[in-house]
């Protein structure tokens, strides 16, 4: 298992410090949650991680190893995955399909992209695999443009694992997914704790404090605390960060 290292990340817009000297850790199998306001830079940040922006100074590392200066691709493969805030999926195309070509394409392998699919049986089953993972496993032969919105987001879940990652990002994973399927796919996430890292970023607090081993606090690009759930939740700073509607959200869960 993979231990995610970053060191002095800072990246600014104009003269707008989005990331300001983001140093922190994913330990292995470690679910850490990063929250903070809109704005605070928690996009930005899993794009510099994920290879999607390039930051202007610190450090990346996985295992040891900088990948500060590799892409997408090289990241991917060295079992770095995102899974996607904005949808990425080709709605004419079955699920499964769907699959196989973003693990083709996000490996680097995109000049195969209109290969046959159903060729690579190898691929086909690592892909059916992920859907049964993510709970998709019955919806494989439908076309996405047919699937609800709760659905979709397993499908994104589903193109992650099949890359088979060490440390996942996840970005707002639960964005628009509401009531039982919320609870439904914090459950599925729950077992994968342990068989890899997670980076999660989050603005659904419940989901947070119920999976995460440690939460970090992102306010205008800094963070302001790091530590279990219970801590972060009595952190007078955080509190006063979340004041309002947020604040008291944070108190009840
Ligand atoms: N490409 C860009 N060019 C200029 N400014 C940007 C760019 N991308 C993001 N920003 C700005 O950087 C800041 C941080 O944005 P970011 O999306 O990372 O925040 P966030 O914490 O993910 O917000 P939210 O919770 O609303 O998704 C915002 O002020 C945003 O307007």
């Amino acid at each position: 298992m993979s231990r995610l290292d970053v060191q002095s990340l800072t990246k600014s817009f104009g003269a707008l410090k989005v990331t300001d000297d983001v140093s922190l850790t994913v330990e292995p199998g470690e679910i850490h949650a990063i929250i903070g306001p809109n704005g605070a830079g928690k996009t930005t940040l899993v794009a510099q991680l994920s290879g999607q922006l390039k930051p202007d100074s610190g450090r990346i590392r996985l295992d040891g190893a900088d990948i500060t200066g590799l892409s997408m691709p090289e990241r991917v493969k060295r079992g770095l995955a995102r899974s996607f805030q904005i949808t990425s999926i080709l709605p004419g195309f079955t699920v499964l399909e769907n699959v196989a070509l973003a693990v083709q394409a996000r490996s680097g392998s995109s000049f195969r992209f209109f290969r046959p699919v159903a060729g690579d049986a190898a691929l086909n089953d690592a892909a059916m695999e992920a859907l049964t993972e993510a709970g998709l496993g019955d919806r494989a032969g439908v076309v996405a443009s047919a699937l609800s919105h709760g659905e979709h987001r397993r499908l994104e879940l589903a193109i992650a694992l099949a890359t088979n990652p060490q440390v996942l990002l996840l970005d707002e994973p639960l964005a628009g997914v509401g009531g039982e399927d919320a609870e439904a796919f914090v459950a599925r996430l729950r077992r994968f704790k342990g068989r890899f890292a997670m980076l999660l970023i989050e603005h659904d607090m419940d989901a947070v404090f119920a999976l995460a081993d440690r939460v970090s606090v992102l306010v205008y690009g800094r963070i302001i605390a790091t530590g279990t759930p219970d801590e972060v939740r009595s952190d007078a700073d955080v509190r006063a960060a979340y004041l309002g509607e947020e604040g008291e959200e944070m108190a009840d869960a």
